[in-house]
């Protein structure tokens, strides 16, 4: 898998060289471009913003530097194994499952978008050339699209086949299909008691059965308590 990403920031992709992700790196398993906007600007203080047409505040980002980045680093022709993520506050939610979509894709191009955002011209090309992606982590603002990029990637890339040491830790993961869509149940290890505070007895019994049933009642009791968005009326039928 290859990870492109174009950010006025490059700097902040540094951090994928650290952890598993490093070690993914080293094992050929994904390769990691970061690439400054900035050097698709031709003018003295390397412009990438200007003001929005209709007025406004704030800034918005030129198309120009994005398209000639697009042609050196992407190219010219239609390619729609490639898949260009847009992070922006506006964008559909991501979630486990387009992370889970994007893991068996060979190639991802970030765009982070800074200032306002984007010329939204850049985004109606990028979609008659490649597969796009425009999506927002949350209902909350950030500063630009980096922060979002990093977040997207560590999703998508732990889901690559060979980057986990376990693959079965991440089928009982919260928002996993092996959950059911439920949140995780609480994890304890030893000390059996810490601080007065006791791992729950039945975790201790080596009764699998019964281990089962507690930490699937558990996902059920988080689930309607913290996200009963995530609970269809099936799915409370069956829990
Ligand atoms: N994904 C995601 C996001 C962003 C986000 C993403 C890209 C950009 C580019 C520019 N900005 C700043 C901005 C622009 C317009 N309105 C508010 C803030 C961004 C924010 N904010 N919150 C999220 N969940």
């Amino acid at each position: 898998m290859r990870l492109d990403y174009l950010s006025i920031f490059p700097g902040y992709f540094d951090v994928l060289g650290i952890s598993l992700l490093g070690k993914a790196a080293v094992n050929g398993l994904v390769d990691v471009y970061a690439h400054d906007l900035r050097d698709w600007t031709h003018d003295r203080h390397r412009t990438v913003d200007d003001t929005p047409c209709g007025g406004g505040a704030g800034m918005v980002m030129k198309p120009d530097p994005w398209g000639e980045a697009f042609d050196e680093i992407i190219g010219t022709e239609p390619d729609p194994s490639v898949h260009v993520v847009f992070p922006s506050p506006s964008g559909e939610p991501f979630t486990q499952s387009v992370a889970h979509d994007l893991s068996s894709v060979e190639r991802i191009v970030f765009c982070c978008g800074r200032y306002e955002g984007i010329d939204h011209r850049v985004i109606d090309y990028a979609r008659s050339m490649w597969t796009v992606h425009e999506v927002s982590l949350g209902d909350y603002v950030l500063n630009g699209g980096e922060v979002a990029a990093l977040a997207i990637t560590e999703a998508v890339v732990r889901l690559v086949p060979g980057f986990m040491g376990n693959p079965q830790s991440l089928a009982e993961e919260s928002f996993s299909a092996g959950q059911d869509g439920l949140l995780e149940y609480p994890l304890f290890t030893r000390p059996v008691s810490w601080r007065g505070l006791d791992v729950p007895e039945v975790l201790m019994s080596g009764h699998h059965g019964r281990i089962a049933k507690w930490r699937r009642d558990e996902s059920i009791r988080l689930t309607r308590e913290r996200r009963p968005d995530l609970t269809d009326s099936d799915v409370s039928a069956r829990h």
